[in-house]
């Protein structure tokens, strides 16, 4: 999958050079590249906003940089990626747009700053491939990059070959609508708290009947909404 981020806050995802999707680029099984919406401004001061029509705060990230930066990324690849916008107006993004989005073999995401970004560039975007308004959640952040890193991470480990143990991606909370069961590890007794006895003995039948209960026990108390 090739990823392509445009932000005026390209260090900002240097992180993805490190860890689990840091190791994925290394293996070529991500190609991420981040670029900065800057080099498509033409102005001595590399201007990106203005004043919004209408009046009203704050200011709006101007239509022409975004309009080069979606052409550019689309002269350099052989089809039309989807376009992720996080905006706070968007629909929720939940582990089934990351499952969908890990299909898709371009994704483009044009992280906003300041009030947004011109209504036209979803507009001009929707004209030239599939574009996907996502909201991480029900709170407002300053920019569109924690949003566009927390996505990234959620559709990058879903890739083949990323998580080494893909098992593991089955049992985790909201991939079967579900939270997931609590977790121990050595050493059986600590500050003297235990490990359920389940756990220990072996039966894995009785374990599994045990996980599926406490899934289903702290989905109905802290997610009852999954349930609905
Ligand atoms: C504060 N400022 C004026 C009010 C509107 C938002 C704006 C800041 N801002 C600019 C671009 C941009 C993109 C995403 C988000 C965002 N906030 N919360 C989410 N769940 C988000 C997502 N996904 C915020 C953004």
């Amino acid at each position: 999958m090739r990823i392509d981020v445009v932000s005026i806050f390209p260090a900002f995802f240097d992180v993805l050079e490190v860890s689990l999707l840091g190791k994925a680029r290394g293996r070529g099984l991500l190609d991420i590249r981040v670029h900065d919406l800057r080099d498509w401004t033409h102005d001595r001061h590399r201007t990106v906003d203005d004043t919004p029509y209408g009046g009203g705060a704050g200011m709006v990230m101007k239509p022409e940089p975004w309009g080069e930066a979606i052409d550019a990324v689309r002269a350099d690849a052989s089809g039309p990626p989807v376009f992720v916008f996080p905006t706070p107006a968007g629909r929720p993004f939940t582990q089934r747009a990351a499952r969908a989005l890990a299909t898709e073999p371009h994704l483009f995401f044009g992280c906003g700053r300041y009030e947004g970004i011109d209504e036209r560039v979803f507009d001009y975007a929707a004209s030239v491939g599939r574009v996907e308004l996502l909201s991480l959640g029900d709170y407002v952040l300053n920019g569109g990059e924690v949003a566009a890193m927390a996505m990234i991470e959620a559709v990058g480990r879903l890739i083949p070959g990323v998580v080494g143990n893909p098992d593991s991606l089955a049992e985790e909370s909201h991939e079967g609508g579900m939270l997931e069961h609590p977790s121990y590890t050595k050493p059986a007794s600590w500050r003297g708290l235990g490990v359920p006895d389940v756990l220990l003995s072996g039966h894995h039948g009785e374990i599994a009947a045990w996980r599926a209960r406490q899934s289903e026990q702290r989905t109905r108390e802290r997610r009852p909404d999954l349930l609905a």
